[in-house]
């Protein structure tokens, strides 16, 4: 796995969902106080002479209560505060076209335009007003295509204060956008630092628990059958009590350099403990992951760590095991151990399944 696919895997990890909940139930309290409104003046209106805005009020309640129902349904789906942005539209447009209550129409403009804001958030929302009212500045100067009639200076007056509030919610939008991002940013790094071995900059233990397995978890189907190869150097302390911890640390870091040039970088080799890697291939048979092994054994064995004109010849031991679903991923990692465990007892540089 490569930097750029470990930052994306954390970055999915960190989507907070105490953001993603203040959103949700951000539309949910939006929908029913909003819904009710409008369906209470639908009601209002039903005295009225004006089906049309009556139709556009009554309209909006049902499309926002179903909307918030299937928002209850699929709370992980992005689709209704863009349905809900939509529909908000309509109804702008419907009470400028109709005119609203006596004519009251472009007072509800500017709630609606906040919750529009609100609701589809900071980028899309530019798009969503721009259109919204670009549509009701074109209404309001071609008056002959609409029903509802409106003095000039009211439209002068209200395009003005539009524009203001435009400018002011948009102003907040922003600054709230940037800290945002800038938090997320921040928290990003911490979690990269406490999900990576500082010395290989490989992944830590942390992050296969943490980030790794969870996503194996949320999405079997794109991960298993999941083969794991427990790696092992060789007579490690051999090389720390020879030769220095420092040359230890040299080896560690090319032995990592040699796994991962042998392997995709959908493949995850991470550091689980001093000279212990995992290895896991997502999508692959055991005889595969057995293969791999053999791979990078012969890779690590035919690399010595070169260091001046003395070769340090390396070799590793490995445990390989298969998960077939989900269920059986931590019985297929002790499995790989015990299996790392005969490979060493049966003399070391080998690949035991
Ligand atoms: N240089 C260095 N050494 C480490 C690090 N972490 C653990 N070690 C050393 O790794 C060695 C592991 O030794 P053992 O567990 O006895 O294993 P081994 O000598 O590799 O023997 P076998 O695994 O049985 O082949 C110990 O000497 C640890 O001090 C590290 O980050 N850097």
């Amino acid at each position: 796995m490569d930097s750029s696919s470990l930052r994306q895997l954390l970055r999915s990890a960190q989507q907070d969902e105490a953001e993603a909940k203040r959103r949700r139930l951000t539309l949910y309290f939006i929908s029913y106080v909003g819904g009710t409104i409008m369906a209470f003046m639908a009601w209002i209106n039903m005295g009225t002479n004006n089906p049309l805005l009556v139709g556009t009020l009554a309209g909006s309640a049902a499309f926002v209560y179903a909307n918030v129902a299937l928002s209850h349904m699929f709370p992980r789906v992005d689709v209704f505060f863009y349905l809900a942005g939509l529909v908000v539209a309509f109804t702008i447009n419907g009470l400028v076209y109709t005119g609203g209550l006596n004519n009251t129409g472009l007072y509800f403009i500017f709630p609606l335009l906040f919750i529009q804001i609100i609701v589809v958030r900071f980028k899309p929302a530019m798009v969503y007003v721009a259109v919204t009212l670009g549509i009701t500045i074109f209404m309001l100067y071609n008056q002959e295509k609409i029903v509802a009639e409106y003095p000039a200076e009211h439209v002068s007056r209200f395009l003005i204060a539009t524009f203001s509030f435009i400018c002011v919610a948009f102003i907040g939008e922003n600054f709230w956008h940037q800290s945002r991002k800038e938090m997320l940013r921040e928290n990003l790094e911490r979690m990269r630092q406490a999900n990576t071995d500082p010395l290989t900059k490989l992944p830590n233990r942390r992050f296969l628990e943490a980030v790794f397995f969870e996503r194996a978890m949320q999405d079997p189907g794109a991960h298993f059958p999941l083969s794991a190869v427990v790696v092992d150097i060789d007579h490690f302390k051999t090389i720390n009590d020879t030769y220095g911890h420092d040359i230890g640390d040299e080896v560690l870091i090319h032995i990592t350099r040699l796994m991962k040039e042998a392997v995709r970088t959908t493949d995850v080799v991470a550091r689980t403990g001093g000279e212990e890697f995992l290895v896991l291939f997502p999508h692959a048979t055991l005889s595969q992951a057995v293969k791999l092994a053999e791979k990078i054994r012969k890779v690590v064995e035919a690399n010595p760590f070169v260091e001046g004109d003395v070769n340090h010849s390396i070799t590793a031991s490995f445990g390989v095991a298969t998960a077939l679903t989900d269920t059986n991923l931590h019985a297929c990692l002790k499995q790989a151990d015990d299996n790392l465990y005969k490979a060493k007892n049966a003399g070391r540089n080998r690949v035991v399944e």
